[in-house]
């Protein structure tokens, strides 16, 4: 008989109404009035939304000489406590080693995971044996390849690398993404930085200007565009990259931008701060930017020129950022967030009224799902969508602290922040993890979501390109040659 989630109002993307929802079998079977079930769950005051999807995590990921502390266990656990129901992490093959060796390597560890999966494919190196398996990858259903234009020397890619893989990805039918940072102006000025004695973690930010992402994301989309290429920019953080984004979109290109819950709520005075672990555990890339920022991405999510929020969870432990004391290049690049993106963006957006609840559920959920070619079966509310869902209260609130959370790590970037908005109850694939902050969730319950390549995206553009590629001119009389 299964499931019956009662009393709530069900808010998607575009709608808002009253009604139950019955799940049987992990998926959604009816939505209507009236339903009954083995079990019943109280949705009086609430609202029944799609699970949260965070498209960027690092769970368990080799970096800087070390690995991001949260695994597929603790991550989406963390994932789950929050209302999010799925992750998408990145397998990230070291320089040399093939992709399909950097999959397997990931499948192994996302074992662990309490609720659903996927992958995107990170490119970062280029030769045949790339470009060969980029298919096979594509035909296991990741159709989303990142490029890192910053990180020189280690995950780095150069233009010609960038402008091939980008024209193999569009030619496969999937989506590039970027980090856009100027990884060469970074090692300059951090070169530069450090020779005058700023060692400090405020250096990172001093390293990593506006400009050097402004820069990144206006050559990305360019060469995205060239490419014939749909493009989504990770972690945008400031006006100038948002700027090129938006630009771009009114211009008709397919480029979406994802800032992250970190950028929307937290600013650059955290590098200032005179305890050096306090600057340390916040420095990440790109850095927290000021106000004026801020504005633009909020901006951004409510006039739909930003698409996406995200954590980029890559969570590293107090003694591992202290690998940097002495030179901030060493410092591990990275910080948390899975548990608290969807409260922090409901108290910080639906709570202002700067997004209403519709937009909550567009940019934590819906779009990304669209994006990625897995809609409807994830990010909707719809008979036979998965049953990942999120039961939201409203008027439940609590302090965020490291004491009380899921990940592995020994503090919290929002230590201390008030949040009003959260998870009564979270369900993945039908089976009930949470229940009022207590998690019942079971390890190795996520599967794998395999994406669809050739979206209506690619399609379209593929069309468009097809259309408007070079081609020779038909002439009939061409003069003789004159020698
Ligand atoms: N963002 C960050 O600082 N660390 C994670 C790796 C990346 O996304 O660049
Ligand atoms: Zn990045
Ligand atoms: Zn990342």
């Amino acid at each position: 008989m299964g499931t019956v989630i009662r009393g709530g109002t069900v808010v998607t993307a575009d709608l808002t109404y009253k009604a139950d929802i019955l799940i049987e079998h992990g998926r959604i079977a009816a939505i209507g009035q009236g339903l009954t079930g083995d079990t019943v769950l109280d949705a009086s005051g609430c609202l029944v939304m799609p699970g949260g999807i965070d498209p960027h995590t690092h769970l368990e990921m080799p970096f800087m000489g070390t690995y991001s502390a949260d695994d597929f266990d603790s991550g989406t656990r963390a994932a789950l406590a929050g209302g999010t129901t799925m992750v998408v992490d990145f397998a990230l093959p070291s320089p040399g080693q093939g992709l399909l060796d950097a999959l397997q390597m990931w499948d192994n560890k996302s074992g662990r995971a309490h609720c659903d999966y996927s992958f995107h494919m990170a490119v970062t190196w280029w030769d045949q044996q790339v470009f060969d398996e980029m298919a096979q990858v594509v035909d296991r259903g990741i159709t989303s390849f990142k490029h890192f234009m910053a990180y020189k020397g280690a995950l780095m890619v150069n233009d010609d690398e960038l402008f091939s893989s980008f024209r193999r990805v569009g030619d496969l039918g999937g989506v590039a993404l970027v980090h856009a940072e100027n990884g060469d102006v970074v090692a300059e000025l951090q070169a530069r930085l450090l020779a005058q004695g700023n060692t400090g973690p405020e250096a990172h930010a001093y390293s990593r200007p506006p400009q050097v992402e402004g820069e990144a994301t206006n050559r990305a989309i360019m060469v995205a565009d060239m490419a014939g290429v749909p493009l989504y920019v990770v972690h945008v953080s400031c006006e100038d990259s948002h700027e090129a984004i938006r630009r771009a979109r009114s211009q008709g290109k397919r480029v979406w931008g994802e800032p992250l819950i970190q950028h929307l709520t937290l600013d650059e005075s955290e590098y200032f701060n005179a305890d050096w672990d306090h600057a340390a555990r916040r420095v990440m890339s790109p850095p927290f930017r000021d106000k004026r920022h801020q504005d633009s991405l909020w901006a951004g999510l409510q006039s739909g020129s930003l698409s996406v929020v995200a954590t980029d969870h890559c969570a590293f432990t107090t003694d591992q950022k202290r690998t940097g004391i002495g030179d901030f290049t060493k410092i591990p690049n990275g910080t948390g967030g899975l548990e608290d993106r969807m409260p922090m963006l409901w108290t910080h957006g639906v709570g202002t009224g700067r997004l209403t609840p519709n937009e909550f559920v567009a940019v934590t959920s819906t779009n990304i799902a669209k994006i990625l070619g897995m809609y409807p079966r994830k990010g909707a509310v719809l008979v036979g969508s998965d049953a990942d869902l999120v039961i939201w209260d409203p008027e439940a609130e609590k302090t965020i602290t490291a004491d009380s959370q899921q990940s592995a790590i020994d503090y919290n970037v929002f230590e201390g922040q008030r949040v009003k908005g959260l998870p009564r109850y979270v369900l993945t694939r039908g089976h009930l993890a949470v229940t009022e902050g207590a998690l019942d969730s079971r390890e190795g319950h996520g599967e794998f979501v395999a994406r669809e390549p050739r979206g209506t995206v690619n399609r379209a553009l593929s069309a468009w390109k097809e259309l408007t590629a070079p081609r020779p001119v038909e002439r009939s009389g061409i003069p003789a040659s004159g020698v």
